[in-house]
């Protein structure tokens, strides 16, 4: 698909940077892969990259960042952040922080319905690559996209990144619904009723709300809500068979982003008095404040009220 090859310098040699890494190779691109862990230098990764693009879990995005600065990165380099978190300081998200931090590089999201274990094995999937600069975004898009990668741009990065964001604290709830075996009926309840929660915050922080019904939003919600391969789902199943989150934690393989985030979440949601009453029963069962069953209880006896009352969007796209 992609004639001219293109040097891409992946951060983050975790799960997604490794099957990101893999896509663009397999369209005959030159990866370097750069981790914090390893003995190549950073400078000599980034130093002929066309594109620099960030796979670190959000507790590793500061201090990336803090290393790139130092190497005066020259300003046509393409930046790409795949991270799925929010910043505990700042609640900035990790584009809001690479931008502000390199404010003359392009600075392009990729998110989407993308479950890396899937990908790795050549699975068909989709994504989204959204940047404020168009033609960074199509760059983005040419050098992945494959015949079974489908690549898709638009112009909010961040609605396109909040929805993979937010998504995940929803994927714990929903693996506590299966855990619970509460089914189908509720499963279609929980993800339903999450989305307008997802828009309200998304809205409030400057995303499109249509934003939201595509394959960042929508889509990754569902693939992640539905899927034992999710790490944030498996945090949701383990609190519903009594486990501690420190024993969850202990034994998952990677990094489950929702649980940081749905401190942030809360965080966002207090100081400016947005309702997010699924999230917040999350942050409650997180904090071992309350059981499974007593947030079920607690999300079903709230006040009765209109199902169309709080969220306003219109979908301009066809
Ligand atoms: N795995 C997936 O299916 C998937 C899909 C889409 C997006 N994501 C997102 O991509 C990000 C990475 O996910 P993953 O599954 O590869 O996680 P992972 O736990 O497998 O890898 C995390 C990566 O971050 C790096 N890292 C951690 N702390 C660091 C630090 N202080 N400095 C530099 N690097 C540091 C690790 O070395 C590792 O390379 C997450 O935000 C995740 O939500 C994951
Ligand atoms: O394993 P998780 O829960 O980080 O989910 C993976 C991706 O975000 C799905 O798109």
């Amino acid at each position: 698909m992609n004639i001219k090859s293109n040097i891409v310098a992946i951060l983050g040699t975790g799960v997604w940077g490794s099957a990101l890494g893999a896509i663009a190779k397999s369209n005959s691109h030159d990866i370097r892969f750069w981790s914090h862990r390893g003995t190549d230098s950073l400078e000599s990764i980034v130093k002929d990259a066309v594109i620099v693009l960030s796979a670190v879990s959000m507790k590793g995005v500061m201090a990336t960042i803090a290393k790139l600065k130092k190497l005066n990165l020259s300003s046509d380099k393409i930046i790409v952040t795949a991270t799925k978190g929010l910043d505990p300081e700042t609640t900035r998200t990790p584009s809001q922080i690479w931008q502000a931090a390199f404010p003359d590089n392009p600075v392009v999201v990729l998110s989407g319905p993308n479950l890396s274990k899937e990908i790795a094995r050549g699975l068909p999937a989709a994504t989204v690559v959204a940047s404020n600069d168009l033609a960074a975004a199509e760059k983005v898009q040419d050098i992945f996209a494959s015949d079974t990668f489908r690549v898709y741009v638009n112009q909010d990065p961040i609605g396109t990144e909040l929805g993979g964001t937010l998504k995940n604290v929803i994927a714990i709830a929903s693996g506590v619904c299966d855990g619970m075996n509460l089914g189908t009926n509720a499963k279609a309840a929980l993800l339903t009723r999450a989305l307008p929660e997802m828009i309200r915050i998304g809205t409030h922080l400057g995303a499109s709300g249509e934003t939201f019904f595509g394959l960042s939003g929508l889509g990754d919600l569902i693939a992640t809500c539905d899927s034992p391969l999710s790490r944030n789902y498996q945090v949701g199943y383990g609190l519903a068979q009594d486990k501690t989150l420190e024993q969850i934690l202990a034994e998952l393989e990677g990094t489950a982003e929702g649980v940081n985030t749905t401190n942030v979440l809360i965080k966002i949601a207090d100081m400016e008095t947005i309702a997010v009453p699924i999230a917040r029963q999350v942050h409650r069962l997180l904090r071992g404040k309350i059981t499974p069953v007593e947030a079920i209880q607690a999300l079903m006896e709230r006040d009765l009220k209109p199902e169309f009352c709080d969220i306003e969007f219109e979908i301009t796209n066809e």
